[in-house]
């Protein structure tokens, strides 16, 4: 926590151009609204040709975001809604196991608030989804089987088409009571939802009177249901979870509370050079785990053993270290490792220092004193992302480098600190230690979450209608007022870290 003297003490380490940034420009007292103010309404949308607003660090010139506000179910009125026909992408896209059962409800879960919020103002939902990429109509990847569980969790019987165009889902929106539910069958059926045709982009418009997006899962696609249709539907506007997801991936991540760290892991760096260009572009500590690390250790000259390596991406580790160095990020890389003689479940495995790794052996998790300082340098934290296991963490013995990530940031949540976990392998294991509940935000997109990150732009997002002048104006107010208070709180912790030789 930075006390008034170790803000101002360390205020002077910042440099000229950030400590100009952070002592001339004060916002009027008239324009600090209430922060719950900004909480409920901040809507940053990353959208071309929108205002530009410098955000995060003053001092770095590329760090601008595109921001837009879009317009939110919430801003339509009970009037607006009575009686509507509302058209609802989300992303049921949940897991079935061989019965047809569903494994894992969340993302069903994660729909409801936008659903009940309709049907409660009298609207008429007629919602929509794709489930899998089946390659026409595959009754394996039909929407009946969420039927039950959307019933229950709505309090209401969701009645279900068997198809989502044509005359027959017409008679059934046209006999839809006021506050009732119609899913449409998997709009994937239709080769044409993932061409964008426009002529089935209109058929489903047809259906209604205006159109909700809350499918943040797939709003990385420019399909017929989650862009098509905006072309013929106005209002089109932007649900709960789209906009949860939005003020969390965009909104937190480029106006972070600081000290602000990002946790990399997973696979492979080739799959995340995106993510961690752009993340070094906004945080202040960046920490890198699971597999991508022997890439970074072989570049520096060290020997990995039989551990995953990419060969070709050794200078891109080289320039990012580069990068990392140049924009004053401090990289933490594990120091030691736990390494098997086998990538399996029941590998004979040992602890060593990342700089000895021996030959024949590979590193599948980080150790534990890679965990303790991880942990040292994400207690002096008031933002996380996290995305990507930091081990093989399938392998019960060699989770506990990722569980340790999950634990440490369940007890950040506790103190304040916004915790963001992106990514399906990093959510399954924040399920697997049961403290996805205490997180600040669980990203229900695989894909979308890593764009969004990346800084690429989202169709499903861009093609929503704008809020309001008046509405906008006063969330890039809200946004540049947390701006400067959080850079008038800055402090310097990353310079205390050096886990592993960088600079
Ligand atoms: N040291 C390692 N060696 C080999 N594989 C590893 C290592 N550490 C982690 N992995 C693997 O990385 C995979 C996850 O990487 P990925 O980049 O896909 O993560 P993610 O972004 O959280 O998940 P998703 O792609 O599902 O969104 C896991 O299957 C894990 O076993
Ligand atoms: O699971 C997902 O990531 C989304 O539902 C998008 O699915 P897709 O990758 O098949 O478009």
């Amino acid at each position: 926590m930075a006390s008034a003297t170790s803000a101002a003490s360390s205020l002077s380490l910042l440099p000229s151009s950030r400590r100009h940034a952070s002592s001339s420009l004060r916002l009027p007292l008239s324009l600090r609204l209430p922060r719950t103010h900004f909480v409920q309404s901040l809507s940053l949308h990353v959208a071309a040709g929108a205002a530009r607003i410098v955000s995060g660090r003053a001092q770095r010139g590329s760090m601008r975001v595109v921001a837009m506000a879009k317009k939110s179910v919430s801003d339509l009125t009970s009037a607006e809604l009575e009686g509507k026909r509302v058209f609802v992408r989300a992303d049921l896209n949940v897991p079935l196991d061989e019965n047809q059962n569903i494994t894992d409800d969340t993302r069903i879960r994660a729909a409801v608030p936008t659903i009940k919020y309709l049907i409660s103002n009298g609207a008429k939902v007629i919602l929509s989804s794709h489930l899998g990429r089946p390659k026409g109509v595959t009754p394996k990847f039909s929407l009946s089987p969420l039927v039950p569980r959307l019933s229950e969790l709505l309090g209401i019987k969701v009645e279900k088409a068997d198809d989502c165009v044509g005359p027959e889902v017409e008679k059934l929106v046209s006999a839809l009571p006021n506050g009732s539910v119609l899913l449409l069958e998997n709009v994937r059926f239709y080769k044409e939802e993932e061409k964008n045709e426009p002529e089935f982009a209109k058929k489903l418009a047809s259906l209604a009177d205006l159109y909700v997006n809350d499918a943040f899962g797939t709003a990385h696609r420019a399909h017929a249901s989650t862009e098509g249709v905006t072309k013929f539907l106005k209002p089109s506007v932007a649900g709960f979870l789209l906009q949860k997801e939005l003020d969390y991936l965009v909104g937190a991540v480029s106006s972070p509370k600081r000290p602000f760290a990002a946790i990399v892991g997973g696979s492979k760096v080739s799959s995340k050079i995106g993510v961690i260009e752009s993340l070094l572009e906004k945080c202040d500590i960046l920490l890198l785990g699971g597999g991508m690390i022997f890439t970074f250790y072989k570049a520096q000259g060290l020997s990995v053993g039989s551990s995953l390596v990419e060969e070709d991406k050794l200078d891109l580790a080289t320039s990012l270290m580069a990068k990392a160095k140049e924009k004053g990020v401090s990289l933490l890389l594990p120091t030691d490792v736990v390494v098997a003689d086998k990538f399996a479940a029941d590998a004979e495995s040992k602890i060593v220092p990342a700089s000895a790794i021996p030959d024949g052996w590979m590193g599948l998790d980080i150790g534990p004193d890679s965990i303790k300082t991880f942990n040292d340098a994400l207690e002096t934290t008031k933002t996380v992302i996290w995305n990507g296991p930091m081990g093989v963490f399938e392998f019960d013995q060699f989770a506990t480098g990722t569980e340790a990530v999950a634990k440490k940031l369940a007890e950040l949540s506790g103190k304040g600190v916004t915790t963001i976990i992106g990514g399906g392998d990093s959510v399954a294991a924040v399920e697997k230690v049961g403290v996805a509940n205490v997180m600040s935000h669980i990203s229900t997109g695989g894909g979308a979450s890593l764009e969004l990150l990346e800084g690429k732009e989202l169709p499903g997002v861009n093609a929503l209608d704008e809020a309001s002048v008046s509405v906008a104006l006063a969330r890039i107010v809200i946004l540049v007022r947390d701006h400067f208070l959080q850079e008038e709180k800055i402090y310097i912790c990353k310079r205390n870290y050096h886990c592993f030789v960088i600079y």
